[in-house]
C-alpha cells in the first residue's frame, strides 16, 4: 500500500507533496529513512546507547511543567495548555532548537493556526469523499482560512530556516532542521540536487517537515494525556494503584525514568488502557492499495483510497471482552506481574506508514503520566463533576474542556522509615538546565 494523508483537494492546500505524510513512492520513501536515523541520532530510540538524550529533552518540559502546576498550588487548572507547551516544547526543541514559554504571543498564535487548521481540514476532508460538499460557503470558508493560515504559517517556519541557514556549523548538528541543510550542502557538493526531494525547493521541504513533525507529533501525544487524566480522575482508585506502584518502584527520592518501565506494569497497563479506550487518533493516514485485492468478499481495485479505522479494531467486541468499560488489566499477565499487547492493539497503525514518533510517543507518554501521578494526586474541583466520555472529533479525538485540581504528595505518606515528621512536599524540581538554545 502506499499513502498519502489527506485527498488531494487539501494536499493541493497544503503539502504539495512536500514534507512526508503527503509524500509517497520514492520521496516518501527517502524521507522516512532519512528522518528515522535523524530520530536515532537523536536519542529516539527503545534501547542503547543515546536514548538518554530523548529523556533529557523530555524531563526537561517534565519539571517545567510540574513546577507551573505545583505554583497553583491545588487550585483548579485547565491542564490542557500545560501539556500543549509542554509538548510541542519537546518537537520544537529536537526539530528547531527554540523553547516557547507557554504564554508566549507567537507560540499561542501558532499553536492557535495549527489547532484551527486540524479543525478545518475536516470540513475540506469531507468535501474530498462528497463533492456536493464544495458548494457549501461552509467549505469555502474553510479552504480560503487554510490557504491563509498556512501562508502564516509558512511564513514562521521560513524564519526558523533562514535564522538556521545564518548560525549553521557543520561539525554541530543541533537538530533536525540543521540535518536538512547539511543533506542540502551535501547534495549540492555531489551533484545530486536534482534528485534531492524529487527536485523542489529544499527551503519548500524543510518548512513543510517542521508542519508535519508538529502537527503529528504535539496534538496525538497531548491529547492521550489528556485523556489519561481524565481516567485517573474517573477512577481514583485505579489512580493510587498506579501511585503506589510508583511509590514502590521508583521510590520517592526521584522521578520515574524510562528504565523504570519494565518494573512498573500496572503503570504501562493503565497508559494502554487509555490509548486503546481513547483512541486519540481514531483513523490511521489515507493508505492506497497498489492492486486489487478482495477483503471479507469485497474487491477492493487497485488506487482505491483506504483509511484504517482504528478506533473500530479497539471497541470491537469480538476482540475485546466489554469495550466500554476501561479496564487496565486487560493488558497484564494474569499473575499482574507482565505486560501483554495483542497484535489488534494498534494506537500507532501497523505495516510501512506506522508512526513515525512512535518510540518518542510512547517515552512521552510514560514520562509525563508517570511523573504528574508521582507528583501530585489529581482531583476534580470541589462541586465539578468528573469529565465524561464524550469526545470532540477532529484529526483527533479529545476530552471536552475539563478542570483539575493538582495536589502535591507528601513524602512523609511513602517513605517508610524516613523523614516521617516532614511536611515538605516531596522535592521534584532539581535545577535541570535549558537546552542549549535561545528560550524564546
Ligand atoms: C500518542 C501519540 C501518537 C499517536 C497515537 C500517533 C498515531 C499515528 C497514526 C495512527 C499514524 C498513521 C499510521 C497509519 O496510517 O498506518 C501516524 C503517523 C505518523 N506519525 Fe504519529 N502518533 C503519535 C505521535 C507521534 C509523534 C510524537 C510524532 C513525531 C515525532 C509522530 C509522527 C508521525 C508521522 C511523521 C506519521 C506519518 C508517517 C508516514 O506517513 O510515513 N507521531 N501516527
Amino acid at each position: 500500500m502506499t499513502c498519502c494523508l489527506f485527498d488531494l483537494l487539501t494536499i493541493r492546500l497544503i503539502g504539495r507533496f512536500a514534507g512526508i505524510i503527503n509524500t509517497e513512492g520514492k520521496m516518501w520513501k527517502e524521507q522516512r529513512r532519512f528522518l528515522h536515523e535523524r530520530l536515532r541520532h537523536f536519542g529516539m530510540k527503545h534501547m542503547g546507547d543515546g536514548r538518554e538524550k530523548m529523556e533529557n529533552r523530555i524531563m526537561i518540559e517534565v519539571y517545567q511543567m510540574i513546577t507551573e502546576l505545583a505554583d497553583k498550588k491545588s487550585a483548579p487548572v485547565e491542564l490542557g495548555s500545560y501539556l500543549s507547551s509542554a509538548v510541542s516544547n519537546v518537537i520544537c526543541s529536537l526539530l528547531m532548537s527554540v523553547r516557547f514559554r507557554h504564554d508566549d504571543p507567537k507560540f499561542i498564535r501558532f499553536t492557535n493556526l495549527i489547532d484551527d487548521g486540524f479543525k478545518l481540514f475536516t470540513v475540506t476532508a469531507a468535501a474530498g469523499f462528497i463533492p456536493i460538499l464544495k458548494l457549501l460557503p461552509a467549505f469555502n470558508y474553510a479552504f480560503n482560512k487554510i490557504r491563509q493560515n498556512f501562508g502564516e504559517i509558512s511564513n514562521f517556519y521560513q524564519e526558523i530556516v533562514d535564522d538556521h541557514k545564518r548560525s549553521f556549523d557543520a561539525n554541530n548538528i543541533r537538530d533536525i532542521i540543521d540535518g536538512y541543510i547539511l543533506e542540502i550542502q551535501n547534495a549540492k557538493e555531489e551533484g545530486r540536487s536534482e534528485q534531492l526531494f524529487n527536485g523542489k525547493n529544499g527551503d519548500r521541504q524543510m518548512q513543510q517537515i517542521i508542519g508535519d513533525m508538529f502537527s503529528a507529533g504535539t496534538e496525538t501525544v497531548k491529547t492521550t494525556l489528556q485523556w489519561a487524566t481524565v481516567f485517573a480522575l474517573r477512577e481514583p482508585h485505579m489512580q493510587a494503584r498506579v501511585q503506589e506502584e510508583l511509590d514502590r518502584v521508583v521510590t520517592r527520592f526521584r522521578m520515574p525514568m524510562l528504565d523504570d518501565l519494565p518494573n512498573l506494569p500496572y503503570t504501562e497497563a493503565f497508559m494502554l488502557e487509555v490509548m486503546r479506550r481513547a483512541t486519540a487518533v481514531p483513523l490511521g493516514t489515507t493508505h492506497s492499495t497498489s492492486r486489487t485485492t478482495t477483503l471479507n468478499g469485497f474487491t477492493i481495485p487497485k488506487g482505491t483510497q483506504v483509511i484504517p479505522l482504528i478506533h473500530a479494531v479497539h471497541m470491537n467486541p469480538a476482540l475485546w471482552k466489554d469495550p466500554e468499560v476501561f479496564n487496565p488489566e486487560r493488558f497484564l499477565s494474569a499473575d499482574g506481574t507482565k505486560v501483554v499487547k495483542p497484535d489488534y492493539f494498534i494506537p500507532f497503525g501497523v505495516g510501512r506508514r506506522v508512526c513515525l514518533g512512535d518510540v518518542l510517543a510512547k517515552a512521552e507518554l510514560f514520562l509525563f503520566f508517570s511523573s504528574l501521578l508521582h507528583t501530585f494526586t489529581l482531583t476534580v474541583p470541589q462541586g465539578a463533576s468528573v469529565p465524561d466520555l464524550r469526545g470532540q472529533a477532529g484529526v483527533t479525538v479529545s476530552p471536552q474542556t475539563f478542570q483539575v485540581c493538582a495536589k502535591a504528595r507528601y513524602v512523609e505518606n511513602v517513605v517508610e522509615g524516613e523523614t516521617q515528621s516532614s511536611r515538605e512536599p516531596f522535592n521534584v524540581f532539581p535545577c535541570l538546565p535549558y537546552l542549549s538554545c535561545p528560550v524564546q
